[in-house]
């Protein structure tokens, strides 16, 4: 399913003699992830991942690989990018961009109790501090812009109830984006799909985050969102867990505290995490790029995220 392009040991015996990796001995396809086309290859210096991106174009790509060289560099627990001979992280393979990056131990945590939240609390705050001096700025390419052109496009799917949500939304989001307080909000380069499946576990222990090809430049505070509305909630209902939301948030503040602004601006936030992954299902639901690749996640689930975020009490950030 998830190799759309496929490569042979033939394929790559010559084009990984440009990389420092000694001869490949073995490549096999990852069955999981719709995006792209991914491999664990074996080679004389150990195991690698080889990606093919499907989508994603060589003006895009640099601001995620280098993204992710920079912070594996500095100790964040992510794969690190290898690069040629020329210096290139990502060399054409089959005609498309290719990357090759160093493969995460462990496996996904899908049941996560309270260590593991605060595990990833604690990366995520070590990786937004340590993007702060990365030097390539790519916005979030599914933020405020792509919310207010896609909107349009999806409501006469709707029902009334969720048409009259999605407008009430956007606009609410629209003059948040306004306030002073969102603008006093940190930013910086976000990874923006920190989901249980894109984060590696072994045993209790992060092993690292990967999936970086939604990143972007946000605010610091989305990125706790959008990874408090998938951890630290029931699947089920939607509801947040307050011993794994409390778990995440004191590990991420005990790293980078809060600021108050973060404070005031946390509802606003948490709905608006909801609301982009919502409003992407729906799209991708209603008009899937290529229909054959993808079976789309449920919409529902975030429809219903919302909607709790929007009537029920937000539980408080830890403050200094
Ligand atoms: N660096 C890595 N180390 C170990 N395993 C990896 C690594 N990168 C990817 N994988 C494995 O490959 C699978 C697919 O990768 P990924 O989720 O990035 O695919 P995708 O098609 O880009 O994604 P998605 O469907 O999540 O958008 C992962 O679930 C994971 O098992
Ligand atoms: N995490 C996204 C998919 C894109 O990686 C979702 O669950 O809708």
């Amino acid at each position: 399913m998830a190799v759309f392009t496929s490569v042979t040991l033939e394929d790559l015996t010559p084009w990984m003699k440009q990389f420092p990796l000694g001869k490949a001995l073995n490549i096999r396809g990852i069955a999981s992830g719709i995006e792209n086309s991914n491999f664990f290859i074996d080679t004389e210096q150990g195991e690698y991942v080889l990606t093919i991106f499907e989508n994603l174009n060589f003006e895009q790509l640099p601001f995620y690989l280098k993204l992710m060289r920079h912070l594996a560099d500095r100790g964040v627990l992510v794969p690190a990018p290898i690069a040629n001979v020329d210096g290139e992280l990502c060399v054409a393979l089959h005609g498309k961009p290719a990357a090759i990056v160093s493969k995460l131990n462990g496996s996904s945590q899908m049941e996560p109790q309270a260590v593991h939240c605060a595990e990833v609390g604690a990366m995520l705050a070590r990786m937004h501090l340590i993007g702060r001096d990365f030097t390539i700025h790519q916005a979030n390419l599914r933020s405020l812009d792509w919310w207010q052109t896609t909107v349009p496009k999806v409501l006469s799917f709707l029902s009334d109830t969720n048409r009259q949500l999605m407008q009430d939304e956007i606009a609410f989001q629209s003059a948040f984006a306004l306030t002073p307080t969102y603008k006093a909000l940190a930013t910086g380069p976000v990874h923006a799909d920190l989901f249980r499946n894109n984060v590696m576990f072994d045993g209790e222990q992060l092993t690292g985050f990967f999936d970086f090809y939604f990143a972007g430049c946000d605010t610091w505070l989305f990125d706790v969102a959008v990874t408090i509305n998938d951890w630290c909630i029931d699947l089920a209902s939607g509801e947040l867990d307050l011993t794994r939301v409390n778990a995440m948030l004191n590990a991420y503040h005990a790293v980078r505290p809060f600021t108050l602004e973060e404070s005031q601006a946390w509802q606003p936030m948490l709905r608006a995490a909801a609301f982009r992954f919502w409003l992407s299902r729906v799209y991708d639901f209603y008009q899937p790029r290529d229909a054959e690749m993808l079976t789309p996640h449920d919409p529902t689930h975030f429809e219903r995220i919302l909607r709790l975020r929007v009537s029920q009490p937000t539980p408080a950030l830890p403050q200094m």
